[in-house]
Parts: structure tokens; sequence; C-alpha cells
């Protein structure tokens, strides 16, 4: 194999596939980075990097699952590329192995503080550079799941609670930064206790799988998130939209929810549908998060009481009827 290109991008020969790891090798010199890539190339997606910003743009826009990382590059350190990776919550828990052939403790010190998981000297062995990144590699593969456990709903695959609650907070500070609205709305099952009873738990929990998937497929904007909050309940946090944008949205929600056609006797409309109750604040000192969600709330039983299979604000201005 011969590297003749030394930007950003997949070497020769490292097709994609998703069992493969994904790992960026750092370094200005190119006889360096061809020695770590014959080594990983069969097993993994070795990506190459010449210098620290490309490294960190790199890692910003598709994070790889491992890098390693010369530490005398010109212009940006490798010490200060770990930095400012470990310093960034999107690139954050990305292990990065120190690769350097200097042999001094003070160095290696420096490593360990800057965040790096591990290090390595050159010229490299094989063996041991192998065998480190496959142990460092296990360990970052078992800590996503576990992370992925931690903030997904096992049953649905949209967002858990605990995810909901970190987002709803940090949404509210960056909308009431930027000066903007936030709004959310609840979406609650009709009658999906007589679905249960009628066909089952497991059909119940089918679906509830596709009324997760209807909802997030009519959720368009990149900040929109849905949440399964409630054992038939989903919330949705639309930041940066006012109560007359949420109401468009979740209309949206409400027909497709209605239009998958899951058959249930005991509704009104002889399929599955959703009552939604939506309401929008803004973080101005006045509003509070737990304001915005007992709105919503209102509005949710406002629709309930309605007749169900509609979207109702809390105030009683705005009432979608979709009936
Ligand atoms: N299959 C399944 N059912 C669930 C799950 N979580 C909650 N439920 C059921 O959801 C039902 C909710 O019923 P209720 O709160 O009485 O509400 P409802 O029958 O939808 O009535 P309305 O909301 O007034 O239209 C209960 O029967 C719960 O057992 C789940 O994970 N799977």
């Amino acid at each position: 194999m011969s590297v003749t290109l030394y930007d950003v991008e997949a070497l020769p020969g490292t097709a994609a596939a998703s069992q493969r790891a994904r790992l960026l090798v750092v370094d200005d010199q190119p006889i360096n980075i061809r020695a770590l890539h014959e080594v990983f190339s069969a097993d993994h997606d070795v990506f190459m990097a010449t210098n620290g910003a490309q490294a960190l743009a790199f890692c910003r826009q598709t994070p790889p699952d491992l890098v390693l990382l010369d530490v005398v590059m010109p212009d940006m350190s490798g010490l200060e590329v770990c930095r400012a990776l470990k310093a960034d919550a999107q690139t954050e828990s990305i292990p990065v192995i120190f690769v350097t052939s200097l042999d001094d403790p003070a160095e290696e010190a420096a490593c360990w503080d800057a965040g790096g998981v591990d290090f390595i000297t050159k010229p490299i062995n094989a063996l041991t550079v192998r065998n480190r990144v496959r142990a460092h590699l296990t360990l970052k593969l078992q800590s996503d799941l576990l992370r992925r456990m931690a903030w997904v709903d096992g049953l649905t695959g949209v967002a858990n609670r605990r995810q909901f609650d970190e987002r709803l907070e940090r949404e509210w500070q960056r909308c009431r930064r930027a000066g903007q609205p936030l709004s959310a709305s609840i979406v609650d099952i009709d009658h999906f206790k007589a679905y249960n009873d009628t066909y089952g738990h497991l059909a119940g929990d089918d679906c509830l799988r596709q009324v997760a998937a209807a909802i997030e497929g009519s959720l368009a904007r990149a900040g929109d998130l849905v949440a399964r909050t409630g054992g038939e309940e989903f919330t949705c946090l639309l930041p940066e939209i006012d109560l007359d944008g949420a109401l468009t949205v979740v209309e949206n929600v409400e027909r497709a929810v209605r239009a998958l056609g899951i058959v249930h006797a005991g509704s009104e409309l002889g399929v599955v549908t959703v009552s939604i109750g939506v309401a929008s604040a803004r973080a101005d000192g006045e509003s509070t998060i737990a304001g915005l969600l007992t709105q919503a709330d209102n509005g949710l039983y406002r629709a309930k009481r309605a007749g169900r299979a509609r979207v109702c604000a809390a105030d009683g201005d705005a009432d979608a009827s979709g009936a």
C-alpha cells in the first residue's frame, strides 16, 4: 500500500463497514501515518490528519472511535489538540493515545494531564500498538453502549426522560441567551388501556414504537427532540419556535399518527390517535420550565376533554381540532 494523500480522508482500501472501528491518526510525518495504517487497515477504517486543526475539525464533524496523536507537531502540539478535544462536550469521550519518540517522564506526565488514555513510543511495536488499541476500543464501545442505555428509551429508541430533562434545561438556557421562545408539547395516545386490553401488551408495545417513529418523523429541525416521558406519553421540545409555529408542527404529528392507520376498535375514529397539548414560553425571568410543562399539560387535558385526536394550547385561543 502506498500513502500519497495527507489530508483528512479515508486511506485507500479502508472501505466503511459498521463493525470496523474508525481510527484517526494525527501526525505531521507521512512515514509515521503509513506505519500505523499498515498495522490497522485490515481491521479498521483509518483516517489521517497532518495537523491539529484538521484533526479537531474531523473529530467535530465525524467523531472517530479513537485518536492516535503525535505529541510534537508544528503549529498546534498534540497536547493542545488533546486538551481541545477534552474541553468540547462533542468530542470529550473520544479516547486519545499519544504516540511520541521522546522518552521524557515530564512529557509523559503532560500527556496524562492533557487527558490521554495511553502512551506509545516510536518506533512503534506493531503487536503492542494493536493490543493497546484493542483494549481501549473495547472500553470505548462499552462506554458508548452504557451511555446509550442511559439516555435512550429501550422500547422505542427515542430519548428517555433523563435525556429530556437534561436537554430541556440546556435548551431553556440557550433560548434565553438567544432571546428566542421555547415550545413544548405533550403527546398522549388515546384510549391506550383499551388498546392493550383488546390487542394485548405486545401489540401495545409495537403501537408505541410506531407512534414514536411517527412523531420523530414529523419533527424536521435539528434541535427538535422527542422523548418518551411516560408509559404512553411523549414530550416534544421545539426550540426557537413560537406557539403558532409549534401548533403547526404538532398538528402534523397528530395527523401522522392517525395516518398510521393502526386499527383500534375502542377509539372514536377506529384507529389509534393522539391528543396533544402545546405551550410556548420565553425564558425572560417570569416564565419557568415547570410553568411551560404545566401549560402543555393543561393543553393536553383540554384536548382529552374536547374529544381526543386533537391539538390544544392551554390558553384556549389556539385549538386545532383534528376529529
Ligand atoms: N403495551 C404497553 N402499555 C403500556 C406501557 N406503558 C404504559 N402502558 C399502558 O398505557 C395505559 C394508559 O392508560 P390510561 O392512562 O388509563 O389512559 P388511556 O387508556 O390512554 O386513556 P386516555 O389517555 O384518557 O385516552 C395503561 O393501560 C398502561 O398499562 C408500555 O410500555 N407498553
